[in-house]
C-alpha cells in the first residue's frame, strides 16, 4: 500500500486517508438521492439512474485513485444532470436514451482532447477570467433549479391585457407565499444544510437531508409509496445499461440530418461544460493544498501525454464521463465536495479508494434512500451551488471589460436557465468587448469559431421555431 500510493512521502498514513474518504463521501453522498430524483423526471427508470450513478461513482473514483493517485472523488455532476434533463431533454426535445448518447460522444471527445493537444489548444484560448465564470455560474445554475425544484420563485402569468399596455408577456417571478407544506420543509432543511456546513460538520449534508426526511414523515411529504427495493433497482438496470446503444438511442439521434446542427451544438455544450468544471476544480482545490504542483498546472497547458498526476486526473475524469452515460446518467465529474476530505488530511489515491468502498456499500440502502422527498434535498442544491459559485472571485468585477463577459458567462447562464447560452453569451460578449477596445486581436482564432457557432445555432433556433 505504502510503494502504490506513496503514503509517507505525501505526509499521510491509511487511517487519516480512511477518514478523508469518510469525509468525502458524506460530503457527496447525497448525489445517489438527488441525481435519480432530477433525471428519473425525464421518463428514466429511478431504480436505474439509482445504480448508475453509483457504478459511475465508484469506477470514476476508482480510477482518479489508483491511476492518478490524487485524493479526488467522481459522480455525476450537479450542473450537468440539470442541463441533462431542463434543457436537453425539457427545452431541446431530445429522448433520455438520445442524450445520453451525446454525454457518451461528449466523453470520447473530452478522452480525445486530452489525449492531444486540443486541450491545451483550448485552455490557452479561453481567457481566465471566463473560465472562472464558467465554474461559478454552474454553481448559481445549480442553486436556482433548487429553488425551482420546491417553487420558492414562481411565475405569475400576465394576463394578455397588461401585455398589450407594454408590459412584457410570459410571466413575472416572484417569491412564494409560505403556506404549503412542501416550503415549510424545505426551508427546515435549507436551514440544517446551512447550520451543519457552517459548523464544518462531518456529513452534514446527508444528516441534513436525513433529518428533514424524518420531519417529512408526519407532514405526509415522506411516503414509502414511490420507493423502490435494491432487487427492483436491479430489475431496473438493463432499462439504462447500454440503451445509448440501442435504436431509441444512436440509431434515433441521427435519423434526422435536419437535426444535425442542433446535435453538434448539445455536444458541444456538454464538453465545454465538463471540461472547465473539472479544470475550475483541479486549479481552485488543488494548488492550495500542494495536490498539483506549479508544474502540474504547466504541464497542464504546455505538455502532452501523461508526465503529471494533473495529466492523469484529467484522464480519469474524461474516462469516467463515457462509462456513466453507458450505464445510464449524466456526465461524471470531479466533485469540489472532495475538498472536504482534502480538509480532514486526504492527500493520495487512497482517499479515492476508500470513496469507492462507501459507494459500494450505499446500494444496500436503495429503499430508504428512494423515499427522500425532493423538498428534502433542495437546500443542499442551494448550498452546493453557492460553494461552486466561489471561484466568481477570481473575476476582477471592477474592471468592466471582464465584468461583462464573466456575468454573461455566470448570472445569465442562470437567468437563461441554460450553462451553454450562459457560455455562448460570456463569449460573445468577450469578442464585442475587446472589439471596442481595438483589441481584437488578442482574441483567440478558437473564441472567434466558438462565438460564430453559437451565434450560427441561435439563428438556426429562429429560422426553425
Ligand atoms: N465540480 C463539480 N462539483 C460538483 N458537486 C456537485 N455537482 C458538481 C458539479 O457539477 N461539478
Amino acid at each position: 500500500m505504502e510503494k502504490f500510493f506513496h503514503l509517507k512521502e505525501n505526509g499521510t498514513s491509511v487511517s487519516t486517508e480512511f477518514m478523508a474518504g469518510l469525509t468525502t463521501f458524506f460530503a457527496m453522498s447525497y448525489i445517489i438521492i438527488v441525481n435519480p430524483q432530477i433525471l428519473s423526471q425525464t421518463g428514466m427508470p429511478w431504480g436505474g439512474v439509482f445504480l448508475a450513478t453509483i457504478i459511475a461513482s465508484i469506477v470514476g473514483t476508482l480510477v482518479m485513485g489508483l491511476f492518478a493517485n490524487v485524493p479526488y472523488a467522481l459522480a455525476p455532476g450537479m450542473g450537468l444532470n440539470a442541463f441533462f434533463t431542463y434543457t436537453v431533454c425539457f427545452g431541446l426535445g431530445f429522448t433520455w436514451q438520445e442524450t445520453l448518447c451525446m454525454v457518451f460522444l461528449c466523453g470520447l471527445i473530452n478522452i480525445l482532447i486530452t489525449v492531444t493537444k486540443v486541450r491545451q489548444m483550448i485552455i490557452r484560448a479561453i481567457p481566465d477570467a471566463l473560465q472562472h465564470a464558467i465554474g461559478g455560474g454552474i454553481g448559481l445554475f445549480v442553486a436556482y433549479v433548487g429553488l425551482l425544484n420546491v417553487d420558492l420563485i414562481t411565475f405569475t402569468t400576465k394576463d394578455a391585457e397588461s401585455a398589450g399596455k407594454g408590459l412584457s408577456t410570459g410571466a413575472t417571478p416572484g417569491l412564494a407565499t409560505f403556506n404549503s407544506p412542501t416550503l415549510w420543509l424545505f426551508l427546515i432543511g435549507l436551514l440544517l444544510v446551512i447550520v451543519f456546513t457552517i459548523l464544518k460538520i462531518k456529513g452534514g449534508m446527508l444528516l441534513a437531508i436525513a433529518i428533514t426526511t424524518v420531519i417529512g414523515i408526519p407532514m405526509g411529504l415522506t411516503t414509502m409509496n414511490n420507493s423502490i427495493s435494491i432487487g427492483d433497482a436491479f430489475g431496473q438496470l438493463p432499462q439504462t445499461f447500454g440503451a445509448l446503444f440501442t435504436g431509441e438511442g444512436f440509431g434515433s439521434l441521427f435519423s434526422n440530418p435536419g437535426r444535425l446542427p442542433l446535435v453538434l451544438v448539445t455536444i458541444f455544450a456538454f464538453s465545454m461544460s465538463d471540461v472547465f468544471d473539472t479544470l475550475g476544480t483541479f486549479i481552485g482545490t488543488g494548488r492550495r493544498t500542494g495536490i498539483f504542483s506549479k508544474a502540474d498546472e504547466e504541464s497542464a497547458e504546455n505538455g502532452s501525454g501523461f508526465k503529471t498526476k494533473m495529466d492523469k486526473a484529467l484522464f480519469a475524469d474524461s474516462v469516467a464521463t463515457s462509462i456513466g452515460a453507458i450505464c445510464g446518467t449524466s456526465n461524471t465529474t470531479t466533485y469540489v465536495e472532495s475538498s472536504a476530505g482534502i480538509a480532514a488530511g486526504g492527500r493520495t489515491g487512497l482517499t479515492s479508494v476508500f470513496v469507492s468502498l462507501f459507494f459500494a456499500l450505499s446500494i444496500f440502502f436503495a429503499p430508504v434512500v428512494s423515499a427522500v422527498p425532493s423538498a428534502a434535498t433542495a437546500g443542499v442544491l442551494v448550498i452546493v451551488g453557492c460553494m461552486m459559485a466561489a471561484s466568481l472571485k477570481e473575476v476582477r468585477w471592477d474592471d468592466i471589460s471582464e465584468a461583462i463577459p464573466a456575468f454573461f458567462a455566470s448570472v445569465f447562464m442562470a437567468f437563461a436557465y441554460s450553462i451553454s447560452y450562459g457560455i455562448a453569451a460570456g463569449f460573445i460578449t468577450y469578442c464585442i468587448v475587446k472589439v471596442c477596445r481595438k483589441k481584437a486581436s488578442e482574441v483567440h482564432p478558437i473564441v472567434w469559431i466558438v462565438s460564430a457557432l453559437f451565434i450560427l445555432d441561435f439563428i438556426c433556433m429562429a429560422i426553425l421555431q
